[in-house]
């Protein structure tokens, strides 16, 4: 079986790929960083290090890389070939890739009429759903019928932390032990894709909201209120009593979202609260905040991390949810200037506020009491800030 990963990055090496060779595939990663793709093209294979109390060494083999700006045609080759395509390059890469997988799957229906199941696996809702919508404007009208035959974009929820890496072997990739691929199956043609610890359902509407508003959530809050304090990594900032406790309390009022929605169990729903802070203070694992932080404009959006457990938390319960509204505040000073999307932040909210931000960011209409709760948070930081 073959598989072709696009993204040879932390999740692409640590998870999604290390997870379909052991499942069998041969992994064929596309990817535009020359050095990674040069050792993987070398090399045929990694070491993938579990880092718990002990440290476990998986080797990874049977893998090989293409860069996808040198080698098109390649690429295109080995799609029409493949069993399985999946990515792991990140939200705002998808309209990127979206050209070379449309071109592979329109040559593919000339010389193979096998179904092929394409998994984007990045941190947000409908990923794969979203992948689908480039690639269909980048076909003729005609082709989208075979389109819709032959290829079933899955949407999936991935789960496992890993950080960025820096090793003698520049492929080898430290991961914590928890992990959790869970894919939908609407969408599948034909027979459910083999993959070994994979978890197929019927509705990933739950799994996904559970996971983006807990893990993710935390994780995002955390990373901002330690980059507040002037915190390096994520294992520091949970050792802060303050940093922890807002996390948690954040954690409670979206797990109370989640409850009531979707009538689970309170106290499973803490116990999973307990793991995933467990899962962030993990000694063996050092995360910088500045890479669960990146991007605070994707996660200031609707739908995303914070604002969409606080807007649902305020809708459902007439309340504000104070830990969240901390954690937005916290990203709203997040001014990483290595990040550009941080810095665009600022920019917006120097010229036109946080009203205005959180607007064009955040779609939240300006007379919204959450705009208020969050201005008034994100004042009070910025004077306890001066006078730190
Ligand atoms: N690192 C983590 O713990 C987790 C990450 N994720 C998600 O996985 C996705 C990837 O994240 P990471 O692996 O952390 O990022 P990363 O930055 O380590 O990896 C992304 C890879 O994509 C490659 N890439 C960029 N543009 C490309 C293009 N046009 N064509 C092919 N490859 C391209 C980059 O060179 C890099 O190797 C993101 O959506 C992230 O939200 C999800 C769960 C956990
Ligand atoms: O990848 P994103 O969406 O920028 O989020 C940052 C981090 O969130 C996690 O998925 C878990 O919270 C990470 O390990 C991840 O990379």
């Amino acid at each position: 079986m073959l598989a072709v990963h696009f993204g040879a990055g932390n999740i692409g090496r640590g998870f999604i790929g290390s997870l379909l060779s052991q499942s069998g595939y041969e992994v064929v990663f596309v990817d535009i960083n020359d050095e990674v793709v040069r050792l993987l093209k070398e090399k045929q294979a990694y070491r993938v290090i579990v880092a718990d109390e002990t440290e476990q060494e998986q080797p990874i083999r049977n893998v090989s890389a293409l860069n996808s700006q040198t080698e098109r045609e390649k690429v295109i080759d080995y799609i029409t070939k493949a069993h399985l395509v999946t990515t792991a390059v990140g939200p705002h890469v998808l309209p990127a890739i979206a050209a070379i997988l449309a071109e592979g799957l329109q040559k593919r229906l000339t010389v193979n009429q096998a179904p092929l199941h394409i998994i984007a696996c990045e941190n947000m809702i409908g990923g794969s759903d979203v992948l689908k919508s480039h690639v269909f404007a980048m076909i003729s009208e005609a082709d989208k019928p075979l389109f819709e035959k032959y290829y079933g974009f899955l949407n999936c929820a991935v789960d496992r932390i890993v950080p960025n890496q820096k090793h003698a072997d520049p492929l080898t990739v430290v991961v914590e032990p928890f992990f959790e691929w869970v894919i939908e199956k609407r969408n599948i043609i034909g027979s459910i894709p083999s993959i070994q610890g994979a978890h197929f359902v019927d509705d990933l509407q739950p799994y996904i909201e559970r996971k983006l508003f807990t893990v993710n959530t935390g994780h995002a809050i955390a990373s901002y209120l330690g980059y507040y304090k002037k915190i390096q990594t994520i294992q520091e900032a949970m050792k802060d009593e303050e940093i922890r406790s807002d996390v948690e309390k954040a954690l409670h009022e979206s797990g109370a979202v989640l409850v009531k929605k979707y009538g689970w169990n309170e106290s499973e729903h803490e116990s999973y609260i307990q793991k995933i802070i467990q899962r962030f203070m993990n000694p063996s694992i050092s995360d910088e905040v500045v890479r669960v932080a990146r991007s605070p404009i994707r996660k200031l959006g609707a739908n995303d991390r914070l604002i969409g457990p606080a807007v649902q938390y305020y809708d459902l319960f007439g309340q504000i949810p104070r830990g969240l509204v901390k954690g937005i505040a916290a990203l709203l000073l997040f001014d990483y200037e290595n990040d550009k999307e941080a810095v665009a932040l600022q920019q917006t909210i120097q010229k036109s506020g946080v009203e205005e931000a959180l607007f064009q960011y955040a779609q939240l209409e300006k007379e919204h009491p959450l705009v208020i709760a969050i201005k008034n948070q994100f004042s009070g930081l910025s004077r306890e800030n001066v006078n730190m």
